[in-house]
């Protein structure tokens, strides 16, 4: 789906033999994973798996004990400080009392792009304004960001990366607790941005969306289990392996 103009980069994230540990926890065995520019790819795994572990580490924000992360070739902090990688976190890790409106929170992903005098300006607005029409928030820019629903709210962040013009997009469960026009919205931008050569990776809990979602899966339990198109990695022998794996740590379903 990438256009005849950008050509398929391979190794858009490219991870090899990555561990992390927590102290005593290991939340990542030896994952090694590449993901080509214009894929969306479905990050899967029971809670506790290492997913928001592995977007960390994507991102420069954890460094790994073994292993390495490349993104688009480079470091991930080279790839932050480029303006190249947008993040969604997970909503609970945001302060979403914090006063800012809608447009403020996008107009953060024009942060890397600002001149010296670090002021917006004029291509700087376009690209926010841009963005908020995308994600069907143009009517809600000047609210505080807290006063959105939580599907609003996930969408002000997936604009955000939009305005960033960010080549590589980590979305941390973008449809936990959204309804079903917002996930369709989140659904469609998605693939729109992988058609133009972005590489997207998201995580979800969402199973039966993943096919309409992503060209591709990864099933994650501290080690990738399995990898493919989304029906290979959604058989049941599968799921059986990674909630039977939960089951015997005795966490509740
Ligand atoms: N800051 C931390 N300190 C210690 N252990 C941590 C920390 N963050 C995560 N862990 C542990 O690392 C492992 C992986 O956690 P992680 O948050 O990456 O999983 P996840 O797949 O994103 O989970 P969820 O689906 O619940 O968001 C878990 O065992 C978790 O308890």
């Amino acid at each position: 789906m990438t256009s005849p103009k950008t050509p398929k980069i391979t190794r858009a994230i490219d991870i090899d033999g990555v561990t992390v540990h927590y102290g005593d926890v290991l939340a990542l065995d030896n994952v090694s994973l590449t993901l080509a520019s214009g894929t969306v790819c479905g990050l899967i795994g029971v809670n506790g798996s290492g997913k928001s572990t592995l977007f960390k580490t994507i991102m420069g924000l954890i460094r790994p004990d073994t292993g390495t992360v490349r993104v688009n070739g480079g470091s991930p902090a080279l790839a932050r400080r480029d303006s190249a990688i947008g993040y969604v976190p997970q909503s609970e890790n945001v302060d979403w009392a914090f006063p800012m409106s809608v447009r403020d929170v996008v107009l953060t992903g024009r942060y890397g792009k600002l001149g010296f005098t670090r002021r917006p300006r004029r291509a700087d607005h376009t690209a926010v304004d841009e963005a908020l029409e995308r994600v069907d928030l143009a009517e809600l820019a000047g609210r505080q960001i807290g006063r959105l629903s939580g599907g609003q709210r996930k969408r002000a962040f997936v604009a955000r990366g939009i305005a960033q013009g960010a080549r590589v997009l980590l979305l941390d469960e973008p449809f936990a607790g959204v309804d079903k026009r917002s996930e369709a919205t989140i659904t469609r931008l998605l693939r729109e941005l992988a058609a133009t050569g972005a590489t997207v990776l998201v995580s979800t809990h969402d199973l039966h969306a993943l096919p309409e979602l992503a060209d591709e899966a990864v099933l994650l339990m501290r080690s990738v289990l399995a990898r493919g198109n989304p029906g290979e990695v959604l058989r049941p022998e599968n799921l059986a392996l990674a909630f039977g794996m939960r089951a015997r740590e005795g966490e509740p379903a």
